[in-house]
Formats: structure tokens, sequence, C-alpha cells
């Protein structure tokens, strides 16, 4: 757009503004928002020159420019809208009175009487503003700033979190919101920190509008979930993470979620042919993710469970490893049902898959406590040593455990700080890992090659103005799997006691954080 045109984009702005209705606080009343703007229109006499003259008087900047509302109207005049006259609408700085105010190509086509300038009355109504047009118009100045836009959308939930000086025009907020937001039918607003509700990190609410209806069904990765949005954890803005780690895995590997949820990584997972051991102790979640599995149709590959997480580390890793003893180390995929029209041959036979019988990777989010949950990899496989020797070509598992920590520029104290974490809890020291870019592309963990004790810090997101979130991701040791726990909790003991005394890290200079 040229300059001048900016400006008078910007001016068509700052006309078409909607009425200010202070009544925040009060009922929305729909029908104040309606104002009727005096503009002018261009009458074409002859039909078939509408987009001869709408190409024309946009070069000439004169035809209106506003958003949603179409340049091409029926003529204003009750007599001739019926036989089909139209009209194509100028811009405000067009006077119908003012021949001045024309263009000459504006003027020309009214000297061969192609075209006539008349007044016009462009009626905007509620329907037409958008919700920061409303909210623009309601609030008092002092509440202007920082109108209320971030909301999450869970299905046909919105899901607000109103900072406290918006709270007296929540209801408002609310019933706007949903004005302008077709798909949405409730909207809620937490009234407490996530976790502190629960150890399922569910969360209290209030519903501001519509009906106190949580039941959703969302779409996510592929693959539909259903729950109950009051009951379960869900976040949609963790939907990069989840893909991000789902390309990480390899068809045909095992992955055990510890804190699965309601599956946004297992199901996914599940669909691409991973096998995945899922898990959440929270008997809702255990539900839905039981539902998105035959909704989803990944049998074959997602195995739900409902256990805490401690547990189900070493469980899990126990059954996936004893499957080839009971001879259940096959999974059986159906073959599709589509067959040729004249097909004669024998039914297509189910596909037979061998499980395999070591964990590829565990995936552990839930950052507020995950890396506690550490101490569960001490002597993983201990006894079976053998399965990871040199000639097996078979690699430890990979954790990826997520948490939080504080914000910096570089992440450099971050990593050292989630690092010092993990050690603590793992009983065995490990180091971020040197000259790693911040966000390394991780999809190929083996070309990443990290070395034992090396940690990939990588961030997820920001949850707070001061407060992070980020993936860890290192191979269990091999020392670590196969200690016995008394050995291990000597050394935690011993790590604590030194840590309390010193404890510090060097970066080397060339580190890529
Ligand atoms: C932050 S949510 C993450 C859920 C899911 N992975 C996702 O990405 O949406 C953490 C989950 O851990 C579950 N959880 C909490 N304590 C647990 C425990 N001790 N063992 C297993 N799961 C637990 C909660 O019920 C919740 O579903």
């Amino acid at each position: 757009m040229e300059e001048d045109d900016l400006a008078k984009a910007f001016d068509a702005m700052s006309f078409f503004r909607p009425p200010i209705v202070r009544s925040a606080g009060a009922i929305l009343d729909r029908a104040l928002f309606s104002k009727t703007f005096p503009i002018s229109a261009a009458r074409i006499t002859n039909l078939k020159k509408i987009s001869e003259y709408r190409t024309k008087l946009a070069k000439s900047r004169e035809l209106l420019r506003l958003e949603r509302i179409t340049n091409v109207q029926p003529d204003p005049n009750p007599a001739l809208a019926p036989k089909g006259t139209k009209c194509l609408l100028l811009s405000p700085e067009v006077k119908s009175e003012e021949p001045n105010t024309w263009s000459a190509i504006l003027k020309e086509a009214v000297e061969k009487e192609e075209v006539k300038v008349v007044p016009y009355d462009l009626k905007l109504e509620y329907s037409y503003w958008t919700y920061h047009d409303i909210m623009t118009s309601i609030l008092p100045d002092e509440a202007q700033e920082e109108i209320p836009v971030g909301f999450a959308i869970v299905g046909h939930v919105a899901h607000l979190n109103l900072r406290d000086e918006y709270l007296q025009y929540k209801n408002l907020i609310a019933e706007v919101l949903m004005d302008k937001n077709p798909g949405i039918r409730t909207v809620v607003n937490k009234i407490d920190d996530v976790g502190t509700h629960s150890e399922f990190r569910t969360f209290d609410y209030e519903v501001l509008a519509g009906p106190d209806d949580m039941d959703v069904e969302i779409s996510e990765g592929d693959c539909i979930f259903r729950f109950n949005y009051s009951k379960v954890y869900w976040n949609t803005r963790l939907q990069t993470e989840h893909k991000r780690l789902v390309d990480s895995f390899s068809r045909g590997e095992v992955v055990c979620d510890v804190m699965a949820g309601v599956g946004p990584f297992a199901i996914p997972a599940g669909k691409k042919g991973v096998f995945v051991w899922a898990n959440d102790l929270n008997p809702d979640s255990y539900e839905a993710m039981v539902d998105a599995i035959k909704r989803n149709k990944v049998q074959p590959f997602v195995r739900p469970h409902c256990e805490d997480g401690h547990t189900f580390i070493r469980s899990a890793a126990d059954t996936v490893l004893s499957l080839a003893s009971t001879g259940e180390n096959t999974a059986s995929i159906p073959a599709k049902p589509y067959r040729p029209k004249y097909w004669t041959g024998p039914p297509p036979q189910p596909t037979i898959i061998t499980i395999p019988s070591t964990i590829s990777h565990f995936v552990m989010n839930l950052p507020a406590t995950a890396i506690d949950f550490l101490g569960s990899f001490n002597g993983l496989y201990a006894g079976h040593e053998d399965l990871f020797a040199e000639d097996q070509g078979r690699k430890l598992p990979m954790v990826h455990v997520h948490c939080f920590s504080t914000k910096s520029d570089d992440n450099i104290a971050e990593c050292h700080d989630i690092c010092q974490r993990i050690t603590e809890k793992l009983g065995y020291e490990v180091h971020p890992r040197i000259g790693q870019g911040r966000n390394a592309n991780t999809e190929h963990w083996e070309k990443l090659a990290l070395q034992e004790g090396e940690v990939l810090v990588r961030e997820v997101r920001d949850v707070a103005p001061k407060k992070r979130m980020f993936c860890a991701s290192f191979r269990v040791p091999r020392e670590l799997a196969k200690t016995d726990e008394s050995k291990t909790l000597a050394y935690v003991a011993w790590a604590f006691v030194v840590s309390r005394i010193h404890f510090s890290v060097h970066l080397p200079e060339t580190s890529g954080y």
C-alpha cells in the first residue's frame, strides 16, 4: 500500500468507530451499537458498467474500503433497488454535494451520465463490530489499556483467566466473546491456579456465559478427543510440544507416557505406528484416554493404564520385557476393509508386528514435579544389562522430562538449574549438552548422538512473566539402569549433602546455549 493509501485506510478506520456505550457492569444492550454513517455512493445507471467503474474508482482511491463491507450495494432509492439498480460505496472524503471532492474520473463519469453521486446512509450494527470494537466502546477509559484478549478455546468452551481489575466486567466480556465467536457456547473464568485444585492439574472455574457444559470434543494431531474439561488436564497451548515429541518417535518403537493425560502424545503416536504404554493417575483422564483409543482406532498400539507414575516407570519396563516370554510380543494390525470390486482371492490377512522388548522413550509431562519421579529409573534394567550390550545394537531409553524454571534470554542458568535437579533425583551426575543450539531440532535423537550424562534442555513455552516450561531429554545412563537401589539411595544422600556445601557448574566458553 502507498503511503497516502495507508493514511486513507487509517482515516476510514477512525471515521467508522462504534458509538461510545459506557455501560460496563450493566446489561449488554446490543441495540445501542447501531450507528448510521452518512457517506456517498456512485449510482451506476448501466449495470454492465459496474465492474468497469469499480476498477476505475478503486484506482482513483474513491471506492470505500471497509473490512467486512462489500462496496457494491443495492441503490439507496427504494424505487430503484427493486429494479436491480446498484451503487458503489464511496470513501467518506467524497461528498455527493461537493463536486470539488470528486476525482477527474468521477467527474467525467458524471458528465457522461453513466454515474450519479448520491447520499448514502451506511448503517453498522452490533453484528458488524468486532469484540475489540465493542469492548473499547463499553469499558471506561481507565480499563482501555489492556482489554482482555487472551483466552483458550477448548471445544465449545472459552477459558478466560481475567485479571482482578477486569472481574467487574466479566459477564459483559463473556457475552461479547460468545456473540463474536460462533463456535463458543460456554465461557468460564479460572478462579484459582492450575494445580492448587488437585494433583490432576484441573482447575476451579466459574461459568460466565452459556450452560455449565464442560463435555468437549476437540481435535489435535489428526485425532479426536472427548472429555470433561473440568475433570481432566488439557492445554491447547501444548500442541506444538505434543507434535514435536511425537514427530521424534519412530514407527515400531515403544514409548512409555508416564503422565499421559487424555493422550495427546499417546494417541497421535499410536496413529503413526508407535507402541505406547500410556498412563495417568487420574481415573477421568484414563477413561477419556480409553475412549480416545477406540475413537481413533489405535487399539493395537496404545495400552492404557491408571496407576502412580513412580511405579509405572518400572512396571512398564518389566511388562514390555516379559512380553516375549509369554508370547504376547506381537500386535495384529487388521487389514484395511477395502477390496477391489471383483476380488475373488482370500480375504486380506492382518499384519503382525513384533513389539520390541525394551522401551525407547519415556515421556514425563508433569512439569511441577516430574523430576521427582526420576529415582524410579535406578536399576530399571538391573539383571538385564546384556540387553544393551554393544553387539545387541540396542540403546537405553531416552527420558523426556518436562519441568519449570526461571526465564532468561539465553537459558544458560536454567539449563544448569535443571541439570542439577536431575542429578540430585537421579543419583547420577548429568550436565547440559555442550554446543547445542537453544532450540535444536530433535526430530532424530540418533543424529544428536547425546553422550552419557548429557542433557538436551529445550524451551517449551513461557507460563508466567518469570517462569518458563522446559523439556529435558537424556538417555538413561548405563550405570544407572543396572544399579541396585540401595547404592543409589546412598548416592542421592551424598549428592544432597555435597550440593548443600558447594555446587558450581562451569560452562565452556564455546557453549552454544
Ligand atoms: C500437565 S498434565 C499433562 C497431561 C498430558 N501429558 C498432556 O500433555 O496434556 C499432567 C498429568 O499428570 C497426571 N498425574 C498427576 N500425578 C500423577 C502421578 N503421580 N502419576 C501419574 N500421573 C499423574 C495428571 O492427572 C495429569 O493428567
